[in-house]
């Protein structure tokens, strides 16, 4: 299929560690690769995956880009990584490297960016007030420039948000062992490791990275040393490490840090970054440093690595942080309020209303953060009270965006199309060779999956075939899918990205 597991290898093999170019010809530059790329890949492809990436800076031979979503990174890191730098070495010298991040609505200047960690939580303003649709508040995961001087820039350690720590953490039904574990970890007697590895998991937006954010906090508090790396930037300082051929291994240079921590280790791909990952984890815990672990699902499903690897992360403490419960999203409300009240005194939410927000907004921490910061700029935009009417106005999209889409039978035509290279015209032809049944049978596999569409109307739908066409193309894909793990993963992408 299309997957190219070892390809996250965003750095190439050279030596120019130039300066970055100014912001008016690195802008230019963004502009040629982007050019170059609509017209190598067809308008199609781009339009699906390339539209909405940004270029944020380039620092020191690294391009940083960015798009809105952690799927969006995800999918390009793994199927055009190696083109778009390709693509961005022909049009400029000075790129040796290229890194995605998920965009973050607290402001497009990098640097601002970078400050979150160092300054207090910033007031939200009119324009910080306005988070994405999909709430997202994170900031992303590009490394500060100063950092990279630093012990813990050489491991490409990612600084830590001064916002989230035990305090701002509140605790509920749903997260109070995850709290209490960390909690432990993070006093532990003598930085004696315990539960090692502490892993924890959780949906989207449920406290894991707070949770990391604050044991990380704590322990550098007590003097130790702490790293705290996102998937990519384990895998950014790896593959830094291996084309500075320092004669240290990366777990080696690890070795000499109290904790180590590892957010979304889900995204961690690549053979060989794989075995370092478990060669690292082993190297750590055999020395008995404390390594503390999040991801979005348990040990067992991290399809991406080895099995040994798996076992070993399962090997300490796994928790579970479970949807937050509607006293918990209460409480989350309350003190955000709260918090806000101290910046802006007349801001004043109700009881009626924090309740009424706790039981329309149930998806996660971060869309709960979102709706607090549209009734501030709801109030101070409109200069009135919050009542329950204009919180139903303000937060509405939050609401209606946890609404699973509909998907379109046409959508998927094309982005299936798209995705395999040929026309929505071929997926409605007649034609029959492999380069397009495979795609078709997807497209209708798809359509019966996702829409409530009868085999009937998929097939007429997909240029008038019988509807036991259809079911023979369910059936077949359905087969396929539990015998080919790579054509599973990525029919399973092409679902989430039609869902996002
Ligand atoms: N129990 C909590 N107390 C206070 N804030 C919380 C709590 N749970 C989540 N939040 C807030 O919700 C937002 C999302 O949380 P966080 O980034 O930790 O989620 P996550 O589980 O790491 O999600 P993702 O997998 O998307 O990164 C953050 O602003 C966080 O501070």
């Amino acid at each position: 299929m299309y997957r190219s597991e070892d390809h996250r290898t965003f750095a190439a093999p050279s030596e120019n560690g130039m300066e970055a170019p100014g912001e008016q010809s690195a802008s230019d530059v963004w502009t040629r690769v982007k050019r170059r790329l609509r017209a190598e890949l067809g308008e199609d492809i781009f339009a699906s995956w390339f539209g909405r990436l940004e270029l944020d800076s380039v620092i020191e031979g690294c391009a940083y880009l960015t798009v809105p979503t952690r799927f969006l990174k995800s999918w390009i890191e793994s199927h055009y990584a190696d083109r778009v730098l390709a693509v961005y070495r022909s049009e400029s010298g000075d790129v040796e490297r290229v890194s995605i991040g998920v965009r973050s609505t607290l402001g497009r200047d990098p640097a601002a960016q970078r400050r979150v960690s160092e300054a207090p939580r910033p007031a939200p303003t009119a324009s910080t007030a306005l988070p994405s649709a999909s709430g997202e508040l994170k900031t992303p995961s590009l490394p500060a420039p100063q950092e990279a001087r630093g012990e813990s820039g050489d491991l490409g350690g990612a600084p830590l948000d001064s916002r989230l720590t035990f305090e701002s953490f509140i605790v509920g039904r749903s997260n109070a062992l995850a709290h209490a574990a960390a909690d432990r970890v993070a006093h532990a007697q003598n930085g004696q490791a315990i539960y090692n590895p502490l892993y924890l998991h959780a949906g989207v937006g449920l406290g894991k990275t707070h949770l990391l954010h604050a044991i990380g906090h704590e322990v550098r508090a007590q003097g130790r040393r702490v790293i705290y790396l996102t998937a990519d930037r384990f895998m950014y300082g790896f593959v830094a490490s291996l084309k500075a051929q320092t004669s240290l291994a990366f777990k080696e240079r690890l070795r000499g840090i109290d904790l180590l921590i590892i957010d979304d280790v889900q995204f961690i791909q690549g053979k060989q970054i794989q075995q370092e990952f478990g060669h690292t984890l082993n190297a750590l815990i055999d020395a008995g440093r404390q390594i503390v672990i999040a991801a979005d699902r348990p040990p067992a499903d991290l399809e991406n690595l080895d099995e040994r690897v798996r076992s070993r992360l399962a090997g300490g403490l796994v928790v579970e942080v479970s949807a937050l419960d509607e006293a918990l999203r209460t409480s989350i409300l309350t003190t955000r309020v709260e918090a806000l009240k101290t910046i802006h005194p007349t801001f004043e939410v109700g009881p009626s209303v924090i309740a009424y927000v706790a039981r329309a907004i149930t998806a996660n921490g971060r869309d709960l953060e979102g709706a607090v910061n549209r009734l501030l700029a709801h109030a101070t935009l409109t200069g009135s009270s919050i009542t329950l009417e204009t919180a139903e106005t303000a937060i509405r999209d939050l609401v209606r965006n946890r609404e699973p889409k509909r998907v379109k039978i046409e959508d998927i035509q094309k982005l299936v199309a798209s995705r395999y290279n040929v026309s929505r015209s071929d997926i409605l032809s007649e034609r029959r060779t492999a380069a397009v049944v495979r795609p078709r049978q997807i497209a209708m596999y798809l359509s019966k999956v996702l829409t409530l569409r009868s085999l009937p109307e998929i097939g007429r739908r997909f240029g008038g075939r019988d509807h036991t066409t259809v079911l023979h193309a369910v059936r077949k894909i359905e087969k396929a899918l539990g015998e080919d793990h790579a054509l599973s993963d990525e029919v399973e992408l092409l679902k989430r990205m039609l869902q996002e």
